[in-house]
């Protein structure tokens, strides 16, 4: 869609180009929302991460349509004094950086907590002192466990959506102890969350907070051993992803009880494009973002997906497409989980007028197919190098 100065926000108001300092540009997230403002408005994005290879196809050539109003900022923003002249130049920022992955937050949980929280603090003080707005990404973990998750395993109880569904101004956080370290990435994005409150409440600033419940699609994280570590362990989908295309069973932890609603990437970009373009209803708003209609276990995920792999692959399911591990041997000491996590979309459908569209299969199918097409063939090399010498 080519992008007109004719364009109106929800309430009928013309959409006036933004320069929006965008950080975590190059991860997941950010590559779709790149993606999103390039190709369907006039907004300009100074792009600011560590890495640019998931926005590279978006930077260059100097030819692409947009050339001009994408800028990518090659910083740490632990450590760069660059950072607060982007923001004061920008209308508004996005944070999106974060150490994210579940594996890092029992094992690096220093890192973890200075991430989400230390190192977000000085964009919230300059979006603050400089008077920009701000939207901020935290995550459904700040809910962590379910209040249903306490009562008898038989209790009727549990079928009450009051005990699991998950409402941003109304359901508590619930985490486990300390040394549980999973805890220590949502405690500190629940933090974080509190000081943007505050900044708020005390010294006016503009922000909209986002919790994603599971947001999935393509270039979500990496495949070990390709375009990752060979150790490393991502995010559900693409350890999935991986296990898949190298033909190795799918590892269920702790029996893959653990259940999850799965929204895909570009759906939820929808949601924070009406964020960005409608400030007067995001602003001082909390909104949940993921599709309630998607809801599975992890073992039900891994079931689909073998179905899936196989139906574009074009090849049989192994004979064993899962196998139970124990969160100990997967993730290692201090790990723990979210039983349940199904957004309350009340909010964002009332201020926005949002509602997510695609169902799993049709997500599944669509993110299997990019899977497949980038790295079936690598993978395959891969495998084969080692006999090969
Ligand atoms: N994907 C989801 O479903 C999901 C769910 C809940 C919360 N979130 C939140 O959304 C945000 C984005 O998530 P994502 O899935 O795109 O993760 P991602 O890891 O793909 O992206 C994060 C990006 O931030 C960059 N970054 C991290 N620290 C940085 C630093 N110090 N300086 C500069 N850049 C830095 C990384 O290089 C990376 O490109 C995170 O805050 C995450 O907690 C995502
Ligand atoms: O090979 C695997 C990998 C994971 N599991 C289990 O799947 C569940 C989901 O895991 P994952 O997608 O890695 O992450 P979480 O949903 O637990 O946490 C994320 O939610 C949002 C976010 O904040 C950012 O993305 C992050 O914290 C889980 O139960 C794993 O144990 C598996 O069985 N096999």
């Amino acid at each position: 869609m080519s992008s007109s100065s004719a364009r109106v926000d929800l309430d009928g108001n013309p959409i006036n180009p933004l320069t929006i300092c965008m950080i975590g540009a190059g991860g997941f997230i950010g590559s779709h929302l790149c993606e999103k403002l390039m190709t369907e408005t006039q907004h300009t994005v100074l792009a600011v991460d560590v890495y640019n290879d998931k926005i590279k196809h978006l930077l260059e050539p100097d030819s692409l349509p947009w050339a001009g109003r994408i800028q990518f900022h090659r910083l740490n923003i632990k450590n760069d004094s660059r950072l607060e002249g982007l923001i004061k130049c920008s209308d508004l920022t996005v944070n999106l950086a974060a150490i994210c992955t579940p594996a890092d937050y029992n094992t690096r949980p220093l890192d973890t907590i200075y991430s989400n929280f230390i190192d977000a603090l000085p964009v919230v003080k300059y979006c603050s002192e400089n008077n920009k707005r701000l939207i901020h990404f935290s995550t459904c973990e700040v809910y962590g466990k379910t209040i249903g998750s306490f009562l008898p395993q038989d209790s009727p109880l549990r079928q009450d959506p009051a005990y699991y569904l998950l409402t941003e101004d109304t359901s508590p956080c619930i985490f486990g102890s300390i040394e549980k370290q999973r805890w220590s990435y949502a405690c500190a994005k629940q933090l974080i969350e509190r000081l943007i409150y505050a900044e708020g409440a005390e010294n006016g600033l503009e922000f909209t907070i986002v919790r994603p419940f599971n947001w999935i699609g393509p270039r979500m994280d990496f495949i070990p051993g390709i375009d990752g570590p060979s150790e490393g362990v991502p995010r559900v989908l693409a350890c999935f992803s991986n296990n898949l295309l190298r033909r190795e069973p799918l590892k269920l932890v702790d029996g893959g009880e653990s259940q999850r609603t799965f929204v895909y990437i570009k759906d939820a970009i929808e949601a924070v494009h009406l964020m960005i373009e409608n400030p007067a209803r995001a602003n001082g708003h909390i909104f949940n973002v993921g599709n309630p209609n998607n809801e599975v276990t992890v073992r039900q995920l891994a079931e689909m997906m073998t179905k899936v792999y196989s139906k574009v692959s074009g090849e049989d399911s192994i004979e064993t497409p899962t196998i139970d591990v124990s969160s100990k041997e997967f993730y290692g000491e201090g790990y723990d989980d979210s039983d349940k996590r199904i957004p309350d979309m009340t909010i964002i459908n009332k201020q926005l007028g949002w509602d997510p569209k695609t169902s799993l299969w049709d997500l599944l199918e669509s993110t299997l197919t990019y899977q497949h097409r980038t790295y079936a063939e690598a993978v395959k090399q891969s495998i084969a190098k080692p006999l090969a010498n």
